[in-house]
Parts: C-alpha cells; sequence; structure tokens
C-alpha cells in the first residue's frame, strides 16, 4: 500500500542531461520513467512537473542582457521539451501518460484545465504539467506547489540533485549534515535553500508537505512513496 494516494512529483530539468553536458540522455530518463512506473503500478496517483535547466534557464538568459521575461518564456517552452520527451518515454515503457500546458500552444500540447487533470489522475494516467507557472520570474518549483495545491496532493516531492535538506549546502559546505525530517518554520529560520522563497511559502500556507530526496538513487522515489525513512521530509 503506497503511504500517498497522489503526489506532485518534481523532477529536475538539469538532472535529465545524466552525464551529458546538455539535453536529454536517454538512459537518464528511461531510468526516471521506470521509477514512476513502479509506483503508478503500487495505485498512486502521479502528477509530474519537469524542469528545463538542462535546456535554457531564465536567469542564464537575463545575465547574458536578455530581457528576463523573454528568457523565461524561453525556459517554459524548455520544460514543455521535457514533458513531451517524458510522456514519449512513458509511452514507450507501456504507460498511459498525459501533458498539458499552462501557455496555450495547443497544436502540441492541450491546455491545462483542472477538472480535466483530476479526470486523468482518476483514471490511473501520468499527468505532465508543462510550461511552469505560465509566468515569467517563477520557476518549476512554484509550479509544483501551485498544481499540487490545485489536485489537492498529499505531498509535493522534489527529485533533485542532493539526497534531502542539509544543514548547509552540501556542495559547498563537505561537513554539512542532512536532516530527515524539518518544519518549515525551522527551514525558513535556518534559511535553507531546499526549494525557492515563492514555491515554500506556497506549500507552507497550503500545508503542503514536501519530501526531498536524490533522483540519482535507484529506488528512492519507491521508498519515499512507501513511507520509508528516505530523503528529507518539510512539514507543517
Ligand atoms: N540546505 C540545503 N540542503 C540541500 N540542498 C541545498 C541546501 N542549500 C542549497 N542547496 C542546493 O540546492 C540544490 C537543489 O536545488 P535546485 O537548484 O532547485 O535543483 P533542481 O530544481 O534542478 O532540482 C542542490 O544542488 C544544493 O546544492
Ligand atoms: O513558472 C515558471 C516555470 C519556469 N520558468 C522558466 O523556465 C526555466 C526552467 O525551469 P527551472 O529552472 O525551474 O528548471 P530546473 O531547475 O528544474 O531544471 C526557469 O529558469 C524559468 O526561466 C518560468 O519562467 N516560469
Amino acid at each position: 500500500m503506497p503511504a500517498y494516494k497522489r503526489i506532485l512529483l518534481k523532477l529536475s530539468g538539469e538532472a535529465l542531461m545524466g552525464d551529458d553536458a546538455y539535453g536529454i540522455n536517454r538512459a537518464t530518463i528511461v531510468r526516471m520513467v521506470k521509477e514512476v512506473q513502479e509506483v503508478t503500478e503500487m495505485g498512486c496517483e502521479v502528477a509530474v512537473v519537469i524542469g528545463g535547466g538542462n535546456i535554457f534557464r531564465g536567469v542564464a538568459g537575463g545575465s547574458v542582457g536578455m530581457d528576463r521575461a523573454t528568457a523565461d518564456y524561453m525556459g517554459m517552452l524548455a520544460t514543455v521539451m521535457n514533458s513531451l520527451a517524458l510522456a514519449d518515454t512513458m509511452r514507450q515503457e507501456g504507460m498511459t501518460a498525459r501533458v498539458m500546458s499552462a501557455i496555450s500552444i495547443e497544436q502540441v500540447v492541450e491546455p491545462y484545465v483542472r477538472p480535466k487533470a483530476l479526470q486523468y489522475l482518476e483514471e490511473g494516467k501520468v499527468v505532465i504539467f508543462a510550461a511552469g507557472t505560465g509566468n515569467p520570474f517563477f520557476t518549476t518549483d512554484t509550479a509544483a506547489a501551485l498544481r499540487g495545491a490545485e489536485i489537492g496532493a498529499q505531498v509535493v516531492l522534489k527529485a533533485t540533485k542532493v539526497d534531502g535538506v542539509y544543514t548547509a549546502d552540501p556542495k559547498k559546505d563537505p561537513s554539512a549534515t542532512r536532516y530527515s525530517q524539518i518544519s518549515f518554520d525551522e527551514a525558513i529560520s535556518k534559511n535553507l535553500q531546499v526549494l525557492d522563497a515563492t514555491a515554500f511559502a506556497l506549500c507552507r500556507d497550503q500545508k503542503l508537505p514536501i519530501k526531498v530526496f536524490s533522483i540519482f538513487k535507484p529506488g528512492a522515489l519507491k521508498r519515499v512513496v512507501q513511507g520509508e525513512d528516505e530523503g528529507t521530509l518539510v512539514h507543517v
């Protein structure tokens, strides 16, 4: 029995590169899809938000003099590409996935319509939310928090490059240690960078717990969904 009936899974776009320098690494995306398949087979309803950092990030465009909003729209389009790749890989693995976009590009993907997303989830289909929130100056973490709240997910699962929330950024401070759980208030008071501030505030207000775990660790998603001790739970 899964510990969660419905989850919102945020997959890092950057992690899709695997060991490549850019784009989507085939073996990496297949592995991610197989992990998602395992949890759908347990009867867990899965919605996914995928980032775009493997292709384009708005801040990168902004830093070289591009108009930030334009760069962010490019970033959103990058998430659409990743979403299409993810849905197609799911199809190849025998799953049914539907991509819904926050910006209208109807020839490519259907628009996000909340009742329809809920229907797909009830039917056991994986729903992939593309184009983030549809607004510049936001991130896909915020899209994950927003859609997670909208669909009534019991938890936002952030599958990322680190295996949890640490006392300090583990990439900069090797002596940092991992929390197995931490409250929203404590994470805020210690200024721990887990999700961006907007996403974090939304989850806290909606009392939507967040689980941070490694996207690279085999079987981690399954263990999280089974309610086992994996990664870090950020709770109310
Ligand atoms: N206290 C902390 N605990 C864990 N990770 C942290 C912390 N502070 C900063 N980080 C950094 O946050 C990064 C993950 O967040 P993020 O850039 O949003 O990744 P993505 O959106 O690609 O999943 C990690 O690579 C880690 O270096
Ligand atoms: O609601 C959103 C979501 C994403 N983006 C843009 O899309 C890019 C890719 O998303 P993100 O950086 O969150 O991806 P990840 O870190 O997961 O690779 C961001 O840098 C933003 O430029 C945006 O403008 N609004």
